[in-house]
């Protein structure tokens, strides 16, 4: 944790979730304030659930986010989602450039930086992600492969209210893998770092920076209480309430 940053623990629904799973959201977002008073919390739920996942989270102090935008704010792209439809429907946050939308839809950082600051435009808080595959750890490229992913996707403008950076290892995601605390430390270190060169040390010093990647109950106080490490992005713990609670509950 980083001191005078209010921690966020943000959820990942990837494309899972039907109405049923409302039921779930619901008790996350019953639980929140009591688990979790100094924290902000957010979920982001598949795009067709978004509307009515805002409804159930009125009035707690939970939010709803979006996985991914189009740049544009409207036009002929079919099956597009833009900034603004994602606010309309009730949406604070959006997440971007997640290794998934990289690896599958052929994202590049330009694409990422892009879709910041259409999210930007739209009045959304960006999550940019960023990671290193396990290819690139082995070869001792990560702090490379992260310098270069936050120069090309994190525009100019990032700031602590609109932006919010999200560390995944590719090979951390969905495996049950984490890496050594050391190493997440480390990590986290020089991504500060970097942003401090890119943005200026006020910017970057007040952005939330946060893990992803195998984050569960039993991980999330250790991971938590590293420095610069200022709340997770959470998939698969994300989809049951009593999961992303303990989660929450582990903010210090
Ligand atoms: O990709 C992630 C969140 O965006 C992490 O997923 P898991 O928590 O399932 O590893």
């Amino acid at each position: 944790m980083t001191p005078n940053i209010k921690p966020l623990i943000a959820g990942n629904w990837k494309m899972h979730g039907t109405s049923a799973s409302l039921s779930s959201l619901e008790a996350m977002a019953t639980g929140f304030a009591e688990a979790a008073s100094d924290a902000d919390g957010v979920i982001c739920v598949p795009a067709t659930l978004l509307e009515r996942a805002a409804g159930v989270v009125e009035g707690s102090s939970l939010q709803v986010g979006g996985q991914d935008c189009h740049p544009a704010e409207k036009g002929a792209h079919t099956g597009d989602i833009s900034p603004e439809m994602l606010s309309d429907c009730g949406a604070i946050y959006v997440i971007v450039g997640h290794s998934e939308r990289r690896a599958d839809h052929g994202e590049s950082d330009g694409v990422v930086a892009d879709k910041a600051k259409a999210a930007w435009r739209a009045g959304l808080i960006a999550i940019i992600c960023i990671g290193e595959t396990e290819a690139q750890r082995k070869a001792g490229e990560t702090f490379n492969v992260l310098e270069e992913q936050m120069a090309g996707s994190v525009p100019a403008g990032a700031s602590a209210t609109n932006t919010v950076i999200a560390y995944e290892p590719v090979w951390a995601i969905g495996t049950g893998l984490t890496p050594e605390i050391a190493d997440i430390e480390a990590a986290h270190a020089h991504i500060r770092q970097h942003l401090r060169k890119q943005l200026g040390a006020e910017t970057a010093d007040s952005m939330r920076l946060l893990y992803g990647g195998s984050v569960k109950p039993g991980n999330a106080g250790d991971i938590l209480s590293v420095e610069n490490v200022d709340g997770a992005l959470i998939g698969g713990a994300s989809l049951k309430a009593e999961d992303y609670l303990g989660i929450v509950g582990s903010v210090g």
